[in-house]
This record gives structure tokens, C-alpha cells and sequence, in this order.
């Protein structure tokens, strides 16, 4: 509810912030969570004083401005890029400040859009629309690194902890260890790329650069981290088997960037347009009466994967998905139609055991089961 800061934030907003909290730190950098004076919540990273980046050079070599300064270069490095590859899946660089700290002069903090990091297993237990939003914003993000205007852009470290969530959509965070240049070959014996479970080998260009090896570093981590886990579990089964072949050609490297891509964006028009309803069984005997403005206040059961913990409030595309959801639940005997939408436009219904009580909602629509 904050308004968001404005583009090129400096030093001056940095000395008034309020609730400093950390949250979290990796090799070379740690990251807190400030409010600044407006009331907007940001990000602010700086080299971690206490890491192992810095740790380790100094106990080498003993001179912790010159390791500091080479630790900040990774910051840099990564403030250019966010900076040059603007995307709305890449974290929004607000600004930054160089400022003494300690006995350092000129140390550097970069102001950025807040994230919460991905948590795996919490991904696990979301919505499939929610995991869906999230491979379809990495392979956004893959065709933007793959065309970026420095060239094919590939990510070294490629691990879910380098990427944060705004608002659902996933950006990446930690660009450090990002790199343009494709691999040099004399033949395609050059041009292997490593995996722990799997190696390929990819073509070597007339030009001498290994073909497509960015973009499928990229792609094959993107499988492997992401789609082959969030992808097809419980997604409606009409778009399985679409959803398996992208899994699949990502596994085996067949498609590249651009394909992977146009694959998802038809999973998202065939969800969004209700397409993928058309083999669903919306011919029930149920018949369901209509109470506008109405809500049921209680009479809960709970389902998964709920949007509301202790309630069943599920998404569906219209009325006759909604109807099949409630035959589809042996609890379910009414159903409460809200006004929010979920971000691909559905519905979101909350699901009940009964209605013994029914009270006005402007906002809401219910229908209860009178027979069938
Ligand atoms: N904008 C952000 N909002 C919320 N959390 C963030 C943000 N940026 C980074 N983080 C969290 O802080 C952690 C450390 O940040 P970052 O990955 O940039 O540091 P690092 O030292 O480069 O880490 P690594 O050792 O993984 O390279 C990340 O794992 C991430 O969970």
C-alpha cells in the first residue's frame, strides 16, 4: 500500500530510514529491509562486513579496503546490469549511495525493489495458477536475457536463491555472476555443458562461438530448478500434456528460448480464454439458486490448494467451473462468488458445507445446491 519510491533514490532518504531488519545474506552481500521516509518498504544491499567474501581476503592478504573494493565490484557489476537490463522480471534498481562506513571510504549501498525469497516447499503447496506465474515470469525473463541489448545473457550461479518474489511474478536478484560472452570452440568438443545429473554437447559456429550456450545454460537450470517441480503437479489435466512437452524439450534441451516461451504463453491463453475447460464435465444435475448480494459467513471446510488457510477459496474461470468444483467436493453444498480476481483474471469462490446462514454482502453472490 506504500507509494513506491521514484527512480534514481540517492543518499539523502538512507538518513531517515526506519525498521532496519536483515534479511538475508549471501557469499559477498547482505540485504536488509528499510522504510523510508515516504512509508515505501525497500531493499538495501551492501558487501556483508561479516562474510566470507571479505572474510577469506583479509585473512590472505591482509588489507580490507582493497578487499572491500573487490568485493564491491561484484555490487557494482550487478547495479550496472540490474540497471541495463531493466525488465519487469528483473528486480527494479531504485538508486544508490557511496558513503563512508567505518573505516571505508566510499562504500556503496543499492536501493531496490523489495522481494521475499522463493521458498521451495512453500511454492510446493501454492495454486497451480501461482507456480504457473512463475515459470511463465522465468521464461519471460530467459527471452529477455537471450536478446538483452548486452547480448545473450547467462546466469553462472543459477539457483532458486538468486531470485526473489514481487507481488507473485518472479525476478531475479543476485546478477554478480552473470556473463555475455558465448564460449570460444574450435569444435563441438568445446562446447559441453556441464551438469551434476546430465552433459551436453551443443554445436560449434562457423564463427568459433558455441551455439545457443547462454540461453541454454539458462533454459536447462530453468527445468531444472523451477518447471520440472512447479510445472505439471496438479495442473488442469486438459494442458498436461502441452505442459509435459515443455517439461520435457527443456529436460532434453530440443527447444530453445523463443519456443520454450511461446509454449508457455499458450498455456496462459488457453487457461486465461477457458479453452482448457472445453472436455470438462460442466453437465451436472445439480440445480443452484442465486441470492445476489449475499455472503455465508461461516460454515467452512477446508481444501487444497486454498488461497485461504482454514477456508476452501478456490479460482475458477466462470460459473459452470465453479458449479463442477462444488460437485467435485463432497462437503460443498453452496458457493460464495467474491469480486477479486486472481492475476490472470478468474474468480476466486469460497466453498461451503451449508447455508443455514445467509446475510447481506454487496460485494458477493452466493449459490446454494437445491437439488440434484
Ligand atoms: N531485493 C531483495 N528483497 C528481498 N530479499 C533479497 C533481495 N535481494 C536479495 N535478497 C536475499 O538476500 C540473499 C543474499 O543476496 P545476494 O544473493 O545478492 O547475495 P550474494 O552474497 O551474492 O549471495 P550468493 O552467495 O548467493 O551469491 C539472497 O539469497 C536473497 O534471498
Amino acid at each position: 500500500a506504500s507509494p513506491c519510491p521514484g527512480p534514481g533514490l540517492g543518499c539523502p532518504p538512507l538518513r531517515n530510514v526506519s525498521g532496519a531488519q536483515y534479511v538475508g545474506s549471501g557469499y559477498t552481500k547482505a540485504v536488509y529491509r528499510v522504510r523510508l521516509p515516504g512509508g515505501a518498504a525497500v531493499a538495501l544491499k551492501a558487501v556483508d562486513f561479516s562474510g566470507h567474501d571479505l572474510g577469506s581476503c583479509v585473512r590472505e592478504f591482509g588489507a580490507r579496503r582493497g578487499c572491500y573494493r573487490l568485493a564491491a565490484h561484484k555490487l557494482l557489476k550487478e547495479m550496472v546490469l540490474l540497471e541495463r537490463l531493466r525488465h519487469p522480471n528483473v528486480l527494479q534498481l531504485y538508486g544508490y549511495c557511496y558513503q563512508d562506513s567505518e573505516d571505508i571510504p566510499d562504500t556503496l549501498t543499492t536501493i531496490t525493489e523489495l522481494g521475499a525469497p522463493v521458498e521451495m516447499i512453500q511454492l510446493l503447496q501454492t495454486s497451480w495458477e501461482d507456480r504457473f506465474r512463475i515459470c511463465l515470469s522465468l521464461g519471460r525473463l530467459l527471452h529477455h536475457l537471450a536478446h538483452s541489448p548486452l547480448g545473450s545473457v547467462t546466469l553462472l550461479d543459477f539457483r532458486p536463491r538468486q531470485f526473489v518474489l514481487v507481488d507473485g511474478e518472479l525476478k531475479v536478484t543476485d546478477l554478480d555472476d552473470a556473463r555475455v560472452e558465448e564460449t570460444p570452440c574450435a569444435s563441438s568438443t568445446d562446447c559441453i555443458l556441464e551438469f551434476p545429473a546430465r552433459n551436453f554437447t551443443l554445436p560449434c559456429s562457423a564463427q568459433g562461438w558455441c551455439e545457443g550456450m547462454n540461453e541454454k545454460r539458462n533454459l536447462y537450470n530453468a527445468y531444472r530448478f523451477f518447471f520440472t517441480y512447479l510445472l505439471p503437479h496438479s495442473a488442469p489435466s486438459s494442458l498436461r500434456p502441452l505442459l509435459d512437452s515443455i517439461v520435457n524439450a527443456t529436460g532434453e534441451l530440443t527447444w530453445g528460448v523463443d519456443e520454450t516461451l511461446s509454449q508457455l504463453e499458450k498455456v496462459l491463453h488457453l487457461f486465461k480464454s477457458g479453452q482448457y475447460l472445453q472436455n470438462s464435465s460442466a453437465s451436472s444435475s445439480a440445480e443452484y439458486q442465486r441470492l445476489p448480494d449475499s455472503t455465508i459467513p461461516r460454515e467452512d471446510y477446508r481444501c487444497w490448494p486454498s488461497y485461504h488457510h482454514g477456508s476452501c477459496l478456490l479460482s475458477v474461470f466462470n460459473l459452470a467451473e465453479a458449479v463442477d468444483v462444488c460437485e467435485s467436493h463432497a462437503q460443498c453444498r453452496a458457493f460464495v462468488l467474491t469480486n477479486q480476481t486472481t492475476w490472470t483474471g478468474r474468480k476466486l469462490v469460497f466453498f461451503k458445507t451449508g447455508w443455514s446462514q445467509v446475510v447481506p454482502d454487496p460485494n458477493k453472490i452466493t449459490y446454494v445446491r437445491t437439488s440434484g
